[in-house]
């Protein structure tokens, strides 16, 4: 019927928007993108370039680079329909139209609690608690958990100077090494969550679109082959 094969034309030719994070994530991400078939043009890996979205080798989809957090903004609003991004970012949002199917192995780190090396930790009862973050979500979560309002203090990088200048007592960020703790005089006390990078899409983009399904199926596939390996 033509109407029906009229909106299969419009799906066929309608741009797939892959979403993915500009820092660190990023040089895991290509060559796992490659595998299942995402690969950006040349312009992409050009320093000086300024767009912000690239084509790819599949004529039907376009690559957007954005912030980590933003990669699941764009996502759950069905702006893009696919995406990576580590699971710290999907858990502080907990978006419900973001589905998050395939662990892909890669970006490992943890979030957790810091405070100045040699400090006592914080009185359970201490009437007044700030926390330096950028995960207020999940740093309420963690302390509430423990019967301990948090006040958080959002920062979005460079947590690790806020103890020193009296900002907060306690941060709540990423480690991975241990170094830049390290060298800013702070020690980790509580871990709160293993993280790493994960393939994530729209739910309703899923639903109506096979292409997002068959992305899935081949991330998930690459996935199990490196775990097998
Ligand atoms: N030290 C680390 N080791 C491994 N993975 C990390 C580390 N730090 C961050 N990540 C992972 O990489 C993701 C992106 O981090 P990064 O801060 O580099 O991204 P970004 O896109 O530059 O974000 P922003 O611009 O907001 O700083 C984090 O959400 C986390 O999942
Ligand atoms: O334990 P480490 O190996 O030292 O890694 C931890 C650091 O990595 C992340 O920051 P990033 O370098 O991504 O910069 P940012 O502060 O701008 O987010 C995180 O926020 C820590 O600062």
């Amino acid at each position: 019927m033509p109407k029906c094969r009229g909106a299969m034309t419009d799906q066929a030719t309608q741009q797939l928007t892959f979403a993915i994070p500009k820092g660190r994530i990023l040089d895991e991400a290509l060559p796992v993108m490659a595998r299942a078939g995402v690969v950006p043009e040349d312009a992409f890996h050009d320093k000086g370039n300024r767009s912000l979205s690239f084509a790819t080798t599949r004529e039907d989809m376009r690559l957007i680079r954005v912030r980590a957090f933003d990669v699941a903004t764009f996502v759950a609003h069905g702006a893009a329909q696919i995406g990576i991004v580590g699971s710290d970012v999907i858990e502080e949002f907990d978006y419900a139209d973001l589905y998050a199917p395939v662990d892909l192995d890669i970006g490992h780190c943890r979030l957790s609690v810091a405070r100045v090396a040699g400090a006592d930790a914080p009185h359970v009862h201490s009437s007044h608690m700030r926390v330096a973050t950028k995960y207020p979500n999940l740093t309420r979560r963690h302390f509430e958990a423990r019967g301990i309002q948090a006040e958080c203090v959002k920062l979005n990088g460079a947590m690790e100077l806020a103890p020193s200048l009296g900002l907060a007592s306690q941060i709540v960020d990423l480690v991975s090494t241990g170094r830049t703790l390290k060298e800013n005089g702070l020690v980790e006390s509580d871990p709160i969550m293993d993280v790493s990078a994960r393939l994530i899409v729209n739910r309703a983009a899923l639903k109506t679109d096979p292409r997002v399904g068959e992305l899935v199926d081949a991330f998930r596939s690459i996935a199990q082959e490196r775990e097998a390996a």
